[in-house]
Parts: C-alpha cells; sequence; structure tokens
C-alpha cells in the first residue's frame, strides 16, 4: 500500500482535476459516500455487538466497497439499524467539512438522524465545499453552530470529525481547538474524515488537542502519519477508501513510501517470500553468516542472534567471540561453529580483534557486529576497521552503532562498497543523527529517509511501526509486530534474522524490509501461543520464524 503526504495528496488532486479532467466536486461526492459507506457498517456492526472493545491498529484497504458489508442483512433491517441512530457530523470550513456534508446527506439518505455542527458560520465557507452548504441547506439537514448556543451531547449516538483534513497547519486553534476538547469529553465514539483533526498528516505528530478516533476513513492514498505513532493511535483502526483517483498518478519515478505488506514485498521489492529451496542445494548454496558479538554478561545476545540467523535458512553462521567466553557457550547451540578471537582471558574485544573478524570473513558471506558487544578501548579504531575493510554486506546493531555514532556516525568514513544495514532503536538512532530522541520520533520517515539517502545505508529505525529507508530514498513502514515483543534480546533477533537473509543473497533492502516483516510476524505467533502475550521472550520468536 502506498503512502502519501499532504503534499503530494494535494499534487495528486490537482493532477487528477486538471490532468485527467474529474471534476473536484466528483471527487468530494467519492469521499463523502465513503465515510458513509464506513460509518453505516461500524453501526451495524455495533447493532450486532461484534465490534473489538477496543480499536486493534488495523490498517485496511477497500477498493470499490468491494465485500466490506459482509452481513446477511437486507437494505430495510440496515435501514431499521440507522434509525436507532443519531450522529453529530462536525464541520470544518474547508474540503475535509465538505466530505461530511456529502457523508450527512447520504447517511440521511439511508434514513439516519444526522445534525450539522459548523465550526464556524456556514457563509465562511467557500470553494468546493460551499456547495455542499447549498445542498444541506436545501435538503434541510438540521444544523447549528458551534459557540452560538451550549453544546449537549445528550442523544447522539456517535460523532463524525470533519473538521480538519490535509489543510491543517500547526495545533488547532480557536473553535477548532475548542471543539474538539469537547467532543473527546463527550464519551462517544468518533470517526474521523481521511485523519483525525489535530494529526500531521506527514510525520505522525499529535498536536494538542486531537481527535480520539474509533475508526479514520483515510481517502484515496494511506497518510504516512497515520503510520506512526502517537498519529497511529489516536487514528483507531484506520481504512483507506478509494475515492475514484487513478492509482497510475502514483506510481512516478520518486522514490515512494510504502505499508510493507506481503503485495509490496513480493511486487515492490522482488521478494519471493516462500521460495522453494534448490533440490540440489548444500549447506554452501545458503550463506554463511560470521557474527561478532557477545562479551562479558551478554554472551546471551551472541547466541539469540546466531540463532536467529540459522533460523532464518542461512547455510552456516559463525560466531566470533572472546576466547574466554567460548568454552562457557560451547554446547548451548550445537548447529553454531564458534571462531574464539584472543582475548587475554578478558571475555571482551580489543582493537585488535578486527583483523581477526576480517580474516575469518574472507571465507564468510556476511558480517553482523554489535549485539553485546559492550565498549572497549580502541572501539573506534575496531569498528572503522570492520567498516572500510569488510567487502562483504554489514549489519550493525546495538553497541556497534553507539561505537559508529561516537567516532562521528558513518560520514567520518569511507563510503562502503559492499552494502550496510544498520539497525537503530530510537535512542541509538538520536546518537547516531546528534539528535535528542523526542526528535527522532517526532518524525521517523523523514529523519530515516534523510539519513539513508545521505549515508548510502538501509537504515532499520526499530520502534513499534518500525521504518526501513534504502539507499535510494524508499521508505517501508512495517504493520507487523506486537508490544509483547518489546522484550530483551528481540532487537538480537532481528540482527540474526537480516543478517541470515543477507547469506541467502537477498539485497539489503530485501533483508532489511522482509527481515523486520517476519520478524514482526514470529512475534505475533509467538504471543498468541503465549497464555499471557506479556510472558513472551525474544527466544519464542525464533522459535515461529
Ligand atoms: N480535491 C480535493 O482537494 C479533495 C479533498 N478532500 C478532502 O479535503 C481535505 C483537505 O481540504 P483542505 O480544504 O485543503 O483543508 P482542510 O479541510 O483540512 O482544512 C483547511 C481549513 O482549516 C483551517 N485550518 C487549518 N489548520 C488549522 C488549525 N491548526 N487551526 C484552525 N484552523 C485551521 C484553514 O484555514 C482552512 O480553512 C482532505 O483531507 C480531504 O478530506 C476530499 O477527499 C476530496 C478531494
Ligand atoms: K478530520
Amino acid at each position: 500500500m502506498r503512502l502519501v503526504d499532504a503534499e503530494q495528496m494535494r499534487e495528486l488532486d490537482r493532477q487528477t482535476i486538471q490532468e485527467i479532467g474529474i471534476p473536484a466536486a466528483v471527487l468530494m461526492e467519492n469521499a463523502g459516500r465513503a465515510i458513509a459507506e464506513e460509518l453505516i457498517r461500524w453501526c451495524v456492526l455495533r447493532s450486532e455487538q461484534q465490534l473489538p472493545k477496543e480499536p486493534e491498529g488495523l490498517i485496511e484497504e477497500d477498493v470499490l466497497g468491494m465485500g466490506r458489508l459482509a452481513c446477511q442483512k437486507s437494505p430495510a433491517e440496515i435501514r431499521q439499524i440507522l434509525r436507532q441512530e443519531h450522529w453529530l457530523m462536525l464541520i470544518g470550513k474547508g474540503n475535509n467539512g465538505g466530505d461530511g456534508l456529502v457523508a450527512a446527506r447520504h447517511l440521511m439518505n439511508a434514513e439516519m438522524s444526522v445534525t450539522l455542527l459548523y465550526v464556524t458560520v456556514p457563509e465562511q465557507i467557500t470553494g468546493e465545499a460551499a456547495a455542499q452548504v447549498q445542498a444541506a441547506r436545501a435538503l434541510n439537514i438540521p444544523s447549528r453552530v458551534f459557540g452560538e448556543q451550549p453544546l449537549d451531547f445528550a442523544g447522539y449516538t456517535g460523532i463524525l470529525d470533519a473538521l480538519l483534513g490535509t489543510g491543517t497547519s500547526g495545533v488547532p486553534r480557536g473553535s477548532y481547538a475548542a471543539l474538539i476538547e469537547q467532543a473527546n469529553g463527550s464519551g462517544l465514539p468518533m470517526i474521523s474524515a481521511d485523519l483525525p483533526s489535530g494529526v500531521n498528516a506527514d510525520t505522525g505528530e499529535v498536536y494538542e488537542p486531537c481527535i480520539q478516533a474509533r475508526i479514520t476513513v483515510c481517502l484515496a492514498f494511506l497518510k504516512t502519519g497515520l503510520t506512526q505513532y502517537p498519529g497511529a493511535k489516536v487514528a483507531g483502526d484506520v481504512v483507506v477508501k478509494d475515492i475514484g483517483i487513478p492509482a497510475s498518478l502514483a506510481e512516478t519515478d520518486e522514490p515512494g513510501s510504502f505499508l510493507l505488506t506481503e503485495e509490496v514485498l513480493i511486487r515492490e521489492l522482488g521478494v519471493q517470500p516462500s521460495r522453494r529451496r534448490d533440490p540440489d542445494g548444500h549447506k554452501g548454496t545458503y550463506g554463511h553468516v560470521l557474527l561478532a558479538a557477545g562479551s562479558a554478561g551478554m554472551s546471551g545476545a551472541g547466541l539469540l542472534a546466531s540463532k536467529a540467523a540459522l533460523r532464518a535458512g542461512c547455510g552456516l553462521a559463525t560466531w566470533a567471540l572472546p576466547g574466554a567466553l567460548a568454552p562457557h557457550v560451547l554446547s548451548a547451540v550445537p548447529e553454531l561453529m564458534l571462531a574464539p578471537i584472543g582475548d587475554g582471558g578478558s571475555k571482551g574485544w580489543s582493537q585488535a580483534a578486527a583483523d581477526e573478524v576480517l580474516r575469518l570473513l574472507e571465507t564468510r558471506s556476511v558480517l553482523a557486529a554489535g549485539p553485546g558487544l559492550g565498549r572497549f578501548e580502541g572501539e573506534g579504531a575496531f569498528l572503522r576497521a570492520l567498516w572500510e575493510g569488510a567487502r562483504r554486506p554489514l549489519v550493525l546493531d546495538a553497541d556497534a552503532l553507539n561505537m559508529l555514532a561516537a567516532a562521528g556516525g558513518p560520514a567520518a568514513w569511507k563510503r562502503r562498497d559492499a552494502a550496510a544495514v544498520l539497525t537503530p532503536h530510537p535512542g541509538e538512532m538520536a546518537r547516531l543523527a546528534g539528535v535528542s530522541t523526542a526528535e527522532v520520533q517526532r518524525d521517523r520517515i523523514g529523519l530515516a529517509r534523510r539519513f539513508a539517502l545521505e549515508h548510502g545505508v538501509t537504515l532499520v529505525l526499530k520502534g513499534a511501526r518500525t521504518v526501513i529507508a534504502a539507499e535510494d530514498g524508499r521508505v517501508f513502514v512495517n504493520p507487523t509486530g506486537t508490544p509483547a515483543m518489546a522484550t530483551g534480546g528481540a532487537g538480537d533477533v532481528l540482527t540474526g534474522i537480516i543478517a541470515g537473509l543477507l547469506a541467502q543473497g537477498l539485497t539489503a533492502v530485501q533483508a532489511a524490509a522482509f527481515g523486520v516483516y517476519v520478524h514482526g510476524l514470529a512475534g505475533e505467533r509467538a504471543a498468541a501461543a503465549r497464555h499471557n502475550p506479556a510472558s513472551l521472550i525474544a527466544g519464542d520468536i525464533i522459535e515461529h520464524l
């Protein structure tokens, strides 16, 4: 599924109207009707008590209403349900409000009670939405203007939020702010048109106040801001509805952004998720991962990463570790080869170890470094030697990223010929980019894309809805995973998976995207297999790969 920001959405609207010749009023009609359809669907599910108590954070797509209202009810029965409903429609003065007016008209036609609540006097509504104000008047849809009398929510069964859409600029002001606050306080379920009013459509930043929606009916294309927290949270469940904008218009040469679905993995990234193994393949066919990881007290990180690499399908895995640790982990994973590195008995790493790692790498296909490495004297030179000397794909995680940050980031060193995949969590990303963690989280997609482009790396910015940015500027947002995966070692598992996929010949962006996707999926399955998802531990993810 393609993602767009507000600017791209405006450009797509413009092209559809001016170059293709579809009138703006038709788009607004389609938008309002799509909202009405989802609102009706929601009311029917509610009447059947089929709604989950809380939104589930789903993102779905609907083209031409295909099969969305999969119920056995007749139109007469549906109208009967809608007669029990009375929705308050919050109408802003831009086109988002226009969509809300169209929806109100269709809902009234379906025999639902609706009342319009204009944020300002409707005479102030100009442009495309003005015609919808006239239609609403001609049809005598009950209406009032916010602030002219006290707002009483008694008798209403839901609220449609059509206050602000992609035209939002900054924190909601004036009547918008007051109305959003009161709507949030009403306790009524809310459905947002295009995006919850008060969310930044591009970044997912949530302004104060912001509508807390149960469902967001996103129009035409999924807005990037709805895929990232906290925007994703206030949006509730998101359904993306087609409004007749030709999909081909979005397929430009510009590196795009995508929600990472199986379809995107296959069609945009060329990954074959269920590729069969060569019938006469042998362990050498599937690559050999070399892992530089672990130190005193942190050998578990190396174990998890190397085991995950094997489960991801590489033929062989060697774990390079401080020599004095080796006897302690010898039998933990019998499938694994160990390469003890000279440590003078310290169970730690040193600058000199880089030469040994590079020598081992000569006969291996990919190097992953970082999990449980610890920090040590000469670490900058150690990592620089790997960065500049490893002529195979390199995955850097955890302490290796902190070393990279301390050394001034990738800009300080020679650009690599072979691929580099960096897998920071927000704190590590902050150190790499020289900004605060809050700044990283404010615009994860934008930051990840800029960093990947600038440094020619594949960047995996972890956290709920992990962002994968490719060196060509494409961005993929991962929808799989569960909060149960917020547990020590889950990141080490991801490092191993990505390395294991690289060893099998996937490109950096393929391995990063597919790796993040299956890591999340395995986590979901592992969580579902537990009596309580909170008891999931990282090793469970490996078992469900
Ligand atoms: N052809 C199309 O363009 C289609 C658009 N659709 C819908 O239209 C909105 C975008 O509409 P737009 O008129 O550009 O902007 P908004 O309605 O989101 O809001 C503009 C309105 O609000 C005021 N405003 C902006 N920010 C603030 C703020 N922080 N506080 C207070 N007031 C604010 C501003 O002055 C304007 O008056 C899009 O999301 C779709 O819902 C249809 O989908 C059809 C095609
Ligand atoms: K809205």
